[in-house]
């Protein structure tokens, strides 16, 4: 799963992006700080592991990852050249989500590009550029598509209509993904929009960049930011990005007792990454062996071989069958061959939708 930071310059991007990364880039008070685009995986923090290697214990475990892409600050009249922007655009075209940081904190000594703190113009602003994004990608498929539609080929055709459904959507102010929730577009369709790589056909996950006096985000501000997000089906997250780097530099003792401190349960990842999840509508299962347990990402509602298929491509093809248990059967009979004595260990065929938190095994053929 990828994710790519957009927002205003100077709201804190770069931030978030080293507290959760721990990369160490360039976050300074100056707007356009970032030029080029930086690239960070993040370990998706799970529970379920824990309690997986305290019965199984590997040589290792992977979580699951969430790549971020962080990108340059974007201005109004970026997608005409304006600022760093435009360029940068690019960069976020083949994300499966977008986390738009707004500014929700206020802090005289913190410049923003347009004098004052107002998350929902800046929302509007940053919305405005991407959709002018979008409106020029349109524009130049839909000539190619016209002239590739000539020559009476299906494909070419069918194309030239999606763009056809796209563009007036965007030429009215509004982001493809309301015409993909709408439910007008056919599974074809839907398939077919993602080659075009259109910036406003993601889910959006707003991160609140709040206040530390406001890390619940119970405060005005992020209160118009949850109106908004209500508003178009897509979700917020408040994280103090200033004090998630500082907690991102401490050992894991100084950490807990930091977040005790500051009354927060966890680091604002976790919440993040969860909310990620939800929006995109994934899920996690789990291998599990002496070797390494590990936690791999799914769509829900994928199928055994389709979350074969995420390890190795060529496992959805050669699927044979899967045999599956729960963490509660392995917590409860506390190893693998305890489960299969009782009848637990379940062999599932091509048929079988994957759960969310199935340890599975994969049996495949040459
Ligand atoms: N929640 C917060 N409260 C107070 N200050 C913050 C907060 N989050 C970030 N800052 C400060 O805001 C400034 C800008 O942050 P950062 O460089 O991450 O912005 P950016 O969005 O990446 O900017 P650019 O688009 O220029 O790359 C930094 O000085 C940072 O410490
Ligand atoms: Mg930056």
């Amino acid at each position: 799963m990828e994710a790519g930071i957009v927002g205003l310059p100077n709201v804190g991007k770069s931030t978030l992006f080293n507290a959760l990364t721990s990369a160490g880039i360039p976050s300074e008070n100056f707007p356009f700080c970032t030029i080029e685009p930086n690239v960070g995986v993040v370990p998706v923090p799970d529970g379920r592991l824990d309690t997986i290697t305290q019965y199984i214990p590997p040589q290792k475990v992977i979580p699951a990852a969430l790549r971020l892409v962080d990108i340059a600050g974007i201005v109004k009249g970026a997608s005409e050249g304006e600022g760093l922007g435009n360029k940068f655009l690019s960069h976020i075209r083949s994300v499966d989500a977008i986390l738009h940081v707004v500014r929700c904190f206020e802090d005289d000594d913190i410049t923003h590009v347009d004098g004052s703190v107002d998350p929902i113009r800046d929302i509007e602003v940053i919305d405005t550029e991407l959709m002018l994004s979008d409106l020029a990608t349109v524009d130049s498929a839909l000539q190619k598509a016209a002239r590739n539609a000539k020559s009476g080929d299906k494909d070419a055709k069918a194309r030239l209509a999606l763009l056809q459904k796209c563009q007036p959507v965007l030429a009215e102010g509004k982001p493809i993904r309301n015409l993909i929730a709408s439910g007008s577009l056919d599974p074809e369709e839907l398939k077919a929009l993602k080659s075009f790589g259109f910036i406003t056909a993601k889910q959006v996950l707003y991160v609140a960049n709040v206040d530390e006096d406001d890390l619940h985000g119970e405060g005005e501000l992020v209160s118009r930011v949850r109106a908004r997000a209500e508003e178009e089906g897509g979700a917020v997250v408040p994280v103090c990005a200033k004090l998630e780097s500082e907690l991102a530099e401490l050992d894991d003792a100084d950490r807990d007792e930091m977040l005790e401190s500051v009354g927060l349960e966890e680091p604002a990842l976790a919440a993040l990454a969860r909310a990620a999840y939800k929006l995109l509508g994934y899920q996690s299962y789990f291998t599990a062996g002496e070797k390494e347990v590990r936690a791999w990402t799914i769509p829900i509602g994928a199928t055994a071989p389709q979350a074969a298929g995420v390890i190795h491509t060529d496992f959805e093809a050669k699927f044979i069958r899967a045999e599956v248990y729960t963490l509660d059967d392995l917590v409860q009979h506390k190893e693998e061959k305890a489960i299969r004595d009782a009848g637990k260990l379940r062999a599932e065929g091509k048929a079988y939708v994957v759960q969310d938190g199935d340890i599975c095994h994969f049996l495949t053929g040459a």
